[in-house]
């Protein structure tokens, strides 16, 4: 079964919601909280330890039925299970879309053209189990002998934003190991990690699903060359691993078939960190917190198959964003953690949401004449609320934002977790509330400032309040993102699991990389030309 292809916009719920928005676009959430004393209680969902309230949002209970009438009227249903079930629902690329397999019970089954992969997967957590605890350990060992004491990770996108966002995350939990992180094509980047380095004692993780990545490739050759200037050609086998689906050229390579990390192509490069991607963050942290990532990451697909649409968090945070997006143009939305671990966390989103759902054509390949996407960003806060916390509150553009706290802090320090939660708390309601005129003026503010002391308030948040950073936890969070995505590109209609947007300038770079060493350019546009030639010149 394909997956359903219907344009939103024809939809009666979606031209109910048109008809309704004119209604209450201007409508102040104020207002809406003081007529209804249960509007809190009415729109929280509160999931094992997750307290998601969606209250401070510019719906009412008809906003939101009709919200929830558009995903049936959609068919996300359906679609739901299509994607669990294995079918073929990345039909750009042919691939099923399992992810979600990757953090199933063991016991569980998912067909993916008749086979059951779960056993597969199974095979390469035990791999990964065994591989990990030997490092750690101690018991696997360097050329010269010694116990590594770094894990270099070299990917890039879905093969680096992951593993280093989840590494930085949980590094409460970290063992004592020391992690790095190689990504980009600038060599001041891989060199800069060279330094930190004694190549007999630092473990290399080479992840990438194609194998065929500039970055990735170039930089696992420069640390081969560096390597191979202490070490034999032999010692590779004990320092350099892999993480692909293309094995022949990790072979190529000269990685050792033992050393391989298989993965599958119905895993994206920007949803695989529950894969071998993972691996530097099963050796950063060890294998039974890895594993609770991934049980984490399975109790939210639980809830997302079978809860309640009203009461799923996923398809609730999905469905809200679409108002946001479609409804009132709001062109971005922030992400801002409370907690200083999250730190990449907005960084880590950009990638899943913008590369999954920045389509223009639809499911039939048709040009879309509505939005899609959303664009995505945030820092932590506090440190955000002294950056650009002033555009959110008196700037002239809508920013739907969620706030992610944690009820309790890793360390205990009552004192900066009250005042980090009051901040948290304060935020979301100054931005629902705003501050009028009248008690400017009530504060006794000098006359000719009184307009620049008004905050409108009516500025969205959802709030998610989450018992304690925890793997688990962790894990429950991506996924909630992710299937937030998958909600997303169901209603827009769009191929959320391929990104041929990314193809076109690699493409150029290539042919460009080649003409560094021709005479003066003269066949791109003038402005390229010209700035290949200045490059040229001046290297
Ligand atoms: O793991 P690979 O194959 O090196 O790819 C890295 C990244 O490149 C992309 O294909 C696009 O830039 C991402 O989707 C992917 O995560």
């Amino acid at each position: 079964m394909a997956l359903p292809n219907i344009n939103p916009t024809a939809t009666d719920s979606w031209k109910r919601l048109g008809e309704h928005f004119k209604t209450v676009k201007n409508v102040h959430m104020k207002d809406l909280f003081a007529q209804d004393k249960e509007r809190a209680d009415k729109f929280t969902i509160k999931w094992d330890d997750f307290y998601v309230d969606f209250s401070k949002n510019r719906i009412t209970e008809e906003t939101f039925n009709y919200l929830l009438e558009l995903a049936n009227e959609l068919k996300l249903k359906d679609a739901i299970k299509s994607q669990f079930s294995g079918e073929t629902i990345n039909q750009t690329e042919g691939r099923a879309v399992l992810h979600t397999a990757l953090r199933a019970p063991k016991t569980s089954e998912c067909y993916v053209d008749g086979t059951n992969v779960i056993p597969e997967v199974s095979q390469v957590k035990q791999k990964i189990e065994q591989f990990t605890n030997e490092v750690v350990n101690g018991e696997r060992k360097g050329f010269t002998e010694k116990v590594f004491t770094d894990i270099v990770n070299i990917g890039i996108g879905g093969s680096d934003l992951g593993p280093a966002m989840v590494v930085d995350a949980l590094q409460y939990y970290k063992n004592h190991l020391t992690t790095h992180f190689v990504s980009n094509v600038d060599g001041d980047h891989v060199n800069e990690v060279i330094k930190k380095l004694n190549p007999e004692t630092t473990l290399f993780v080479v992840v990438s699903k194609t194998f065929t990545t500039q970055e990735t490739l170039s930089n696992a050759n420069t640390i081969k060359e560096w390597f191979l200037k202490s070490a034999s050609e032999e010692a590779i086998a004990k320092h350099f691993v892999a993480v692909s689906t293309n094995i022949q050229s990790v072979k190529s390579f000269g990685i050792d078939e033992n050393n391989i990390f298989p993965m599958w192509d119905w895993v994206g490069g920007r949803f695989s960190l529950w894969s071998a991607v993972g691996l530097t963050i099963s050796l950063a942290i060890g294998f039974n917190n890895f594993e609770s990532l991934l049980n984490g990451a399975n109790k939210m697909d639980e809830h997302f198959k079978s809860e309640d649409f009203k009461t799923n968090i996923p398809v609730v945070l999905a469905l809200i964003s679409i108002w946001y997006n479609n409804f009132f143009k709001a062109e971005s939305e922030a992400v801002i953690a409370y907690s200083q671990y999250l730190n990449q966390f907005a960084t880590y989103l950009q990638q899943g949401i913008m590369e999954s759902n920045g389509k223009s054509v639809d499911r039939n390949g048709n040009p879309i004449d509505y939005e899609t996407g959303t664009l995505i960003w945030g820092e932590p806060g506090t440190n955000s609320q002294h950056a650009f916390f002033q555009l959110i509150h008196q700037g002239t553009k809508l920013i739907p934002a969620d706030f992610i706290g944690f009820t309790k802090s890793l360390h205990s320090n009552q004192d900066h977790q009250d005042k980090l939660i009051s901040n948290f708390l304060a935020q979301t309601e100054a931005l629902l509330n705003g501050k009028t005129e009248q008690e400017v003026i009530d504060e006794g503010t000098r006359s000719d400032i009184i307009p620049f002391k008004v905050f409108k308030g009516n500025k969205p948040t959802n709030t998610i309040f989450i018992n304690k950073l925890t793997p688990e936890s962790l894990g429950k969070l991506i996924a909630m993102y992710e299937h937030k995505i998958f909600v997303q590109g169901i209603i827009w209609n769009i191929f959320s699991y391929d990104q041929f947007g990314v193809e076109l300038g690699k493409q150029l770079a290539t042919k460009i990389l080649k003409e560094f060493n021709d005479s003066a350019a003269s066949d791109h546009d003038s402005s390229t030309n010209n700035l290949l030639n200045y490059y040229k010149n001046l290297k």
